[in-house]
């Protein structure tokens, strides 16, 4: 404040001596009005001057007599300056300076900044000069048109130049103010001319005075009447190349220019760039750095090659085998005749590893006859893997489906390369194998919302997870997709460790990213719920009502990294051998699962859970009603085929990758695509090889709460760095085990059981959720105290 106080004073200090100059506002107009009427005054003096001199000769100088009259229309007045300025001064050219005194005074009484005017003033007399030089070419005495100066100046020019060198000497002057003041160029000129041909010829012959007023700014007139020694022309000239800093200071000239064609236009188009340039911050965030690309951070990163996979067919297609046809379709016929069903029409449909023939029975035939009569005609018909739909839903035909005596495999290969998987615009696209009719099937687990599969032992479940998972490998980019691997069983998803560090997801201080032991498995869940509920979180605070919105919009900048938003990528959860888990852990790990399994498709967390025994106490009320996508394989009973499918049929499946998908309603007979463990080796190892993240992408840590039930307060049984794990804690007052794994540099299985022991102790209190436990005791002296009693 000082120092501002400081400036002012020195202000108006300094300016004392300036003030004399300094006009005030009234002086300003008065000056302004002054000069305005006298540029006026003598403009029309001038005029009058230019026609009159001759008969007003006698007045010159003549001021003393009175009653002499003049026929100057400023009489005494006009006629003595119009001969000074004229006739003894610059000729015509004089014109220039009555516009210049009334361009002044219109300056000085609307207050305008003066830059522009200095600048007309200079132009303005070096032309009238040139011009009143230029005129004395063509008078041999002083004339009107030159005026003395103009006169005597080529008088000195030709004397000493000669004529041809004064003409060099006024051509090389002109071209300079052509060139510097009007900026022409010679492309200008020539544009000019051939689209104003017309209008040039009556703009040369024009000698209209009300055409030199000032609205003739275009610099192209300017050249010409420059040319023509038009005197209008003159005055106008010099507002023609006023800069656009100029025009935003000058109204007068923002006026003015307004009737100009060219450079106005340029100017407005300045303006609107500048208003575009605002604009919403997460646009303008896009415009700069484009939108967000979470594949960045990998951006070389390739996708495995097709090549990869193996053909299984050879490049054969189906093959269809007419003599085999012919003898099912007689059996049919047959068999059902038998129960005297009478069939009016009968169609085939050759898929990979099961054909299926279509059948419209006679009129009046019961539908209910022929379901009734199911295993009977399976027995007649004594093949392994007869399974009748009676009716094809949507159809009003009977269905049986009869395995083919050479089933095909379905290669990976061609269902990843087939178009509808390639062009699949899905989240998260799943190609499972080939249905019936040898199309491929291609579904979106992101719309499931998750998946449940069982099967019999070596019906194909391991390769329908590894066809689940490749699938997924071949359209998602590792930034958009996390996979959480759990494998009781320890052999079957192994491949999958060498892209822990591109597409696995992990807890904080693990070693293994493939969860192989069953306390882990529960501490993933829980994990995996709170990732649930921070994304929950996340979604709500950018008003987003799944990940898709939310990632769109984080693409598109509208969410601030630093307000805790990030690109947030499919988790994918797989359980191989679910039943083991639930033997195992039990209530433990259903519950999360049967959260995660309620609530976690809003926020891209999908499961996928395998299970050889799909038996009700593994598959329990709670998870089936959250997995309405299901796939079964081939199981020994129809209560285990009911169990999985709330159907019969699974039963009756043929094994090897033979499978039945539902989705809620029908079901669907599939053959699933084979991949080998050696194909998933090579996907592996393509991807492995590449450069990769610098660890598996962690997931929350989550604070085991396993010992909380059972827990055992056996002394000699404890860590050894319990006593001093119980410091920490009681120090810090804060019953963390990240903290313990912090401070005495433990792994995270270590730091779980210490606090366990802890709270058997009664040091720290129960497991809080995501929260650290409470401290239980206050001081290091009652710590010493409650253990010193224990012994
Ligand atoms: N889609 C398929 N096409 C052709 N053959 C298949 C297919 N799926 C599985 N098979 C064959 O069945 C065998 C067993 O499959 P898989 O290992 O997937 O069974 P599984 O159900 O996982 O058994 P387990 O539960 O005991 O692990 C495979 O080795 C393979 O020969």
């Amino acid at each position: 404040m000082a120092k501002k106080k400081k400036s002012t004073s020195k202000k108006t200090k300094k300016p004392a001596k300036k003030i004399s100059f300094a006009l005030t506002k009234q002086q300003k107009i008065i000056l302004g009005s002054f000069l305005f009427l006298l540029g006026t005054a003598l403009l029309f003096s001038f005029i009058s001057f230019f026609f009159n001199w001759q008969a007003d000769q006698s007045a010159l100088g003549n001021l003393s007599e009175r009653e002499l009259e003049t026929r100057n229309w400023l009489n005494k007045f006009g006629s003595n300056v119009g001969h000074f300025f004229i006739y003894d001064g610059f000729g015509i050219a004089a014109f220039i300076l009555a516009v210049l005194i009334a361009l002044t005074g219109i300056y000085f009484f609307f207050d305008y900044t003066k830059t522009a005017l200095k600048r007309f003033w200079f132009w303005g007399v070096l032309l009238m000069i040139w011009i009143s030089v230029f005129f004395g070419f063509f008078t041999t005495t002083n004339s009107i048109l030159s005026g003395v100066i103009g006169f005597e100046i080529n008088d000195l020019l030709q004397d000493y130049l000669g004529l041809i060198g004064a003409i060099l000497v006024m051509a090389f002057l002109a071209i300079i103010y052509l060139v510097v003041r009007l900026k022409i160029t010679p492309e200008k000129v020539i544009a000019y001319f051939n689209k104003k041909k017309t209008e040039i010829a009556s703009d040369f012959s024009s000698e209209d005075a009300s055409e030199s007023t000032i609205d003739q700014t275009d610099y192209e007139k300017t050249v010409v009447e420059a040319h023509t020694t038009t005197e209008a022309s003159e005055a106008p000239t010099p507002f023609s190349e006023t800069t656009s800093e100029e025009i935003k200071n000058d109204p007068l000239e923002k006026l003015i220019l307004k009737s100009s064609e060219d450079d106005v236009e340029m100017e407005v188009e300045q303006t609107v760039e500048e208003e575009t340039v605002e604009g919403d911050l997460s646009k303008k965030l896009v415009s700069d750095f484009g939108e967000f690309d979470p594949t960045l951070e990998l951006s070389n990163y390739k996708f495995p090659t097709i090549d990869l996979l193996k053909d299984y067919t050879k490049g054969q297609g189906i093959t269809i085998n007419q003599a085999e046809l012919e003898e099912n379709k007689n059996r049919i016929v047959e068999t059902l005749n038998n129960y005297k069903i009478g069939i009016a029409n009968i169609k085939a449909t050759v898929g990979p590893t099961v054909t299926l023939y279509e059948i419209v029975p006679d009129a009046g035939v019961r539908i209910s006859k022929i379901k009734n009569l199911e295993d009977d005609i399976a027995l007649s018909l004594s093949a392994l893997g007869i399974r009748i739909i009676a009716p094809i839903p949507g159809k009003g035909t009977i269905g049986i489906e009869v395995p083919n005596k050479n089933p095909k495999i379905v290669s990976m290969r061609s269902v990843i390369a087939s178009p509808k998987f390639q062009n699949a615009e899905m989240e998260l696209p799943l190609s499972m194998g080939k249905t019936i009719s040898n199309e491929t099937f291609v579904v979106d687990l992101a719309k499931m919302p998750h998946l449940l599969m069982a099967g019999a032992t070596g019906q194909g479940k391991s390769v329908g997870l590894n066809a689940i998972l490749t699938s997924l490998l071949y359209k998602k980019h590792p930034a958009e997709v996390k996979f959480v691997l759990v494998d009781p069983k320890k052999v079957e998803l192994t491949l999958f460790n060498k892209i822990e560090r591109h597409y696995l997801a992990k807890l904080p201080d693990t070693d293994e990213a493939i969860i192989t032991d069953t306390t882990k498995v529960v501490h993933t869940l829980n994990s995996l719920c709170i990732e649930m509920d921070a994304r929950y979180d996340l979604l709500k605070d950018a008003l987003c009502r799944n990940i898709k919105e939310y990632n769109t919009k984080f693409r598109n900048r509208k969410l601030n990294p630093n307000d805790g938003h990030r690109f947030l990528p499919y988790i994918v959860l797989v359980i191989d051998e679910f039943a083991d888990l639930i033997m195992t852990a039990g209530k433990e790990v259903e519950t999360p699962i049967a959260r995660l399994a309620q609530l976690a498709r809003a926020i891209g967390i999908h499961l996928i859970v395998a299970t050889q025994r799909p038996s009700v106490n593994v598959i329990t009320g709670i998870i089936k009603a959250n997995f309405p996508a299901r796939i079964a394989f081939r199981v020994t009973s129809k209560i285990d085929s009911r169990t999985i499918l709330d159907n019969s049929g699974a039963d009756q499946l043929i094994g090897r990758g033979d499978m039945l998908y539902t989705q809620g309603n029908d079901l669907t007979r599939i053959q699933c695509a084979f991949v080998d463990t050696p194909e998933v080796a090579d996907i592996t190892d393509f991807i492995g090889s590449q450069k990769a993240y610098p660890d598996a992408h962690l997931l929350p840590e989550y604070v085991g709460e396993e010992g909380g039930t059972n827990l055992d307060n056996n002394i000699d049984e404890r860590d050894k760095l319990f006593r001093e794990a119980a410091e920490v804690l009681v120090i810090a007052q804060q019953g963390s085990a990240s903290l313990l794994q912090r401070k005495l540099k433990l792994g995270y299985n270590r730091a779980g059981r210490i606090i366990d022991q802890l709270e058997a102790a009664g040091v720290v209190g129960p497991f809080e959720g995501s929260k650290a436990r409470q401290v239980l005791v206050p001081t290091l002296e009652a710590l010493n105290q409650l253990l010193d009693n224990e012994n």
